[in-house]
């Protein structure tokens, strides 16, 4: 059987965002789950865990004076105050990841995604996702079952402002099967990874054939 030929890319970084409850950490844990070549970047929050969350694999939950320490001592990508708390994402893995060829995948708000496209910008893949409707929305947010009334409604009443940077992204999925936003997803991150631009081993790999032929 021929075989196909690696070659070296950089690796890419995959940035989910979409209004509460729209279904973003669910497809998140399922690509996680099915591809090995893509991590989740954990981010640090001040948020109190949800019943079930673990901490590092979650999020790293962190009071607000080590989040203000870590933001200004340069250990955030990017930060955001989202919902009354702060989240933010450790730069370290981000950068590690990146030089490895490896992909990373997010799960953070608008603000984050454009700071990471200001800084990372020709390695920032970044999907929408949407709800199907209004209603269903606020079905999953209450279904969830992990918030109180009053975050939900919260979430409810900043989902429409967090639609409107719909354009400020690549791809948009409507999540109204989670199977189907998957092949979508699947779909969006196995182009991205052919893409000629991260490819840094094209040059080398194209030029040893021609020298062959
Ligand atoms: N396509 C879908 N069909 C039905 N239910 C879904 C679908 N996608 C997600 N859900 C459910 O909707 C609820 C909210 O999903 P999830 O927690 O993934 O949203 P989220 O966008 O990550 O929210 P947040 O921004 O608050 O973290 C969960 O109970 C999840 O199981
Ligand atoms: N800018 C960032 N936003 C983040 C980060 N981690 C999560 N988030 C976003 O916060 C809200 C609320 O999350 P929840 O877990 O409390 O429901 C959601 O939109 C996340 O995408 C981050 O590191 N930076």
């Amino acid at each position: 059987m021929r075989q196909t030929p690696t070659i070296d890319r950089r690796g890419l970084l995959l940035v989910l965002s979409s209004p509460s409850g729209a279904g973003k950490t669910t497809l998140a844990r399922r690509l996680i789950t099915a591809d090995q070549d893509i991590s989740m970047s954990v981010s640090v929050t001040t948020r109190k865990p949800r019943p079930g969350e673990v901490e590092g694999q979650d999020y790293y939950f962190v009071d607000d004076p080590t989040f203000k320490r870590m933001a200004d001592n340069s250990e955030l990508l990017e930060w955001a105050h989202v919902f009354d708390n702060y989240y933010g994402t450790p730069r370290a893995p981000v950068e590690a990841a990146i030089g490895q060829g490896r992909d990373m995948l997010f799960d953070i708000d608008w603000q984050g995604a454009q700071q990471l496209s200001e800084k990372m910008k020709h390695d920032v893949v970044r999907v929408f996702i949407l709800p199907p409707s209004a209603g269903v929305l606020e079905e999953r947010l209450r279904r969830r079952a992990q918030d109180a009334e009053d975050i939900v409604q919260q979430r409810m009443d900043q989902a429409a402002a967090e639609i409107s940077h719909w354009p400020e992204y690549d791809y948009v999925i409507v999540n109204t099967d989670v199977a189907v936003s998957m092949e979508g997803l699947t779909a969006i991150l196995s182009a991205e990874r052919l893409r000629r631009e991260r490819l840094n081993g094209l040059t080398a790999f194209v030029r040893d054939m021609q020298n062959q032929l």
